[in-house]
């Protein structure tokens, strides 16, 4: 199985190459769906995260996206405790969810990780390519803003609570350039899902 890392800045259009990628037919685990999974109703990790936070971030047994967004990016100390609650829960459901498609004996799978050089999935071998959507900070912050309605600073604090993407675009296999229109981020897709599919053709199976 060759297994894509996908990631990016923050709003920069990951989700929209991973929705194309899934059209092609690539199977997709995607980590901000698995962190939303973790913290449903009931999880052991959503009462962790009560503990820490208080009962006033969960609405209804639901935890408030909103109030805790709030809080844990303008302070690193409180971005940090969530991490430390929530990472945990996420790589294993995370290892769970490839395991199940390894099993399926898919050729490709596409691992979609805004935190993937964060996390490490560069380092150990659990992602074979890396694709990097990218977009300068302007377009980036004015994106995030309008997408999630934030304010210009609470958008420059989630920018900031990740790797630079200089850093990111050096530690890329592939650099999807995202600051055009949606039909010229289509036109790359395309391009490199043909040489996908070249690489797993020629890829061991594993
Ligand atoms: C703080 C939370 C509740 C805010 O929820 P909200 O619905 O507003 O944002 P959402 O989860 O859709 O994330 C949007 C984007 O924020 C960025 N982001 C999310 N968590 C983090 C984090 N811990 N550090 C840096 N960036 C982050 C990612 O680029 C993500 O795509 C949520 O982001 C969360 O639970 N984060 C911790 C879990 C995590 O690490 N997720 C990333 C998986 S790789
Ligand atoms: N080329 C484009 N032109 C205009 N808007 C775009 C373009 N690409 C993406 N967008 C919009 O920008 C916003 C961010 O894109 P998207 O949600 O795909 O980013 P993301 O990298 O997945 O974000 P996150 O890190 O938060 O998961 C969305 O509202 C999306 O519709």
């Amino acid at each position: 199985m060759l297994t894509i890392g996908l990631t990016g800045g923050i709003a920069t259009g990951k989700s929209t190459v991973s929705a194309l990628l899934r059209q092609a037919g690539f199977p997709i685990v995607d980590a901000d769906i698995v962190a939303r999974e973790v913290v449903e109703p009931g999880t052991p990790t959503l009462e962790k995260i009560k503990l820490a936070f208080g009962p006033g971030i969960i609405d209804n047994g639901v935890l408030d996206r909103r109030k805790l967004g709030q809080i844990v990016f303008e302070d690193g100390a409180q971005l940090k405790k969530l991490n430390d609650i929530m990472q945990p829960a996420i790589s294993s459901a995370m290892a769970d969810k490839i395991n199940f498609w390894r099993l399926q004996n898919v050729p490709i799978l596409v691992l979609d990780v805004p935190l993937l050089f964060e996390r490490d999935y560069d380092k150990n071998k659990s992602v074979d390519k890396i694709i990097v959507v990218t977009a300068s900070k302007e377009i980036q912050l004015f994106r995030l803003e309008n997408r999630d309605q934030l304010s210009n600073m609470e958008a420059r604090n989630r920018v900031k609570a990740q790797l630079p993407m200089s850093q990111k675009i050096a530690r890329a296999d592939y650099v999807i350039d995202n600051n055009g229109r949606i039909e010229e981020l289509q036109e790359q897709v395309t391009v490199l899902i043909k040489k996908i599919k070249e690489i797993a053709s020629t890829h061991d199976a594993k």
